[in-house]
């Protein structure tokens, strides 16, 4: 489905990934795993088009879109939930929804999102900024959803949440990957992301330096391995 091939990519004199190869195939889940500043969100720019890559190559099915703008991905369907979740905060949840509608009809679009999310359901007249940080996390992931992405990149999903929201946060990433969308998580934090992976990257200084599948993966090996020291 999604890969990327010995991708270097950085920032102005910067090289922040090393060759980097990671692939995802159709229906599967892909935790990227890594200490701070490991180069996790800048992988998951270089996936998206929304940074270019000095070297390597990025395709989606077979087709090359190395160097292709972000539209060109999105049109595509791979879609980038960013870790600020990109949403519009003074618009109504209905309104975040309406915007993504395209083609399906708006009454489609909420009926959609409050299956996924019943909360949201509840919800659709208020504006998404008052909204706690787990259910504009869940407005960021219906919205995509809505998008009918092949691929769908989440950074960072749970940042700032309580534990009993990352639960549900992860009970619908579990459910995007059960109706067939192949997910790319990044996660600071290991176990959510093995749980519903079925393959594992660590990503350390820009490079991979561990690659296996989640249910043979301990997360204590990845921290003594990996998680535990600083990038
Ligand atoms: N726009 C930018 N310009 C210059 N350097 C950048 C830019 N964005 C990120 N970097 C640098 O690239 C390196 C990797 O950052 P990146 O955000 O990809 O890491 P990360 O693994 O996602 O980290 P975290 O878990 O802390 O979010 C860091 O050293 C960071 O300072």
């Amino acid at each position: 489905m999604l890969s990327l091939h010995e991708v270097t990519a950085g920032y102005g004199g910067t090289t922040v990934l090393h060759e980097v190869t990671l692939t995802v195939g159709a229906g599967e889940v892909v935790a990227l795993l890594g200490p701070n500043g490991a180069g996790k969100t800048t992988l998951l720019r270089a996936a998206t088009g929304l940074l270019r890559p000095r070297a390597g190559r990025v395709e989606l099915a077979g087709t090359d879109l190395t160097g292709r703008p972000p539209h060109v991905f999105t049109r595509a369907g791979v879609c980038l939930l960013p870790e600020g979740r990109g949403i519009f905060p003074s618009l109504t949840v209905r309104e975040n929804l309406m915007v993504q509608a395209r083609g399906r009809g708006l009454d489609a679009a909420v009926t959609t999102a409050a299956d996924l999310f019943p909360i949201l359901g509840t919800r659709l007249r208020q504006t998404a900024g008052s909204l706690s940080g787990g259910e504009q996390q869940m407005l960021a992931l219906a919205r995509a959803y809505l998008t009918e992405p092949s691929v769908v990149l989440v950074d960072e999903a749970s940042l700032g949440l309580a534990p009993i929201v990352v639960d549900t946060i992860y009970e619908a990433l579990g459910e995007l990957a059960r109706r067939g969308v192949s997910l790319v998580v990044v996660e600071q934090y290991a176990q959510k992301a093995l749980a519903i992976a079925d393959r594992v990257y660590v990503l350390r200084r820009g490079s991979i330096v561990h690659t296996g599948r989640a249910d043979e993966t301990s997360t204590d090996e990845l921290y003594r391995g990996y998680l535990g020291i600083p990038a």
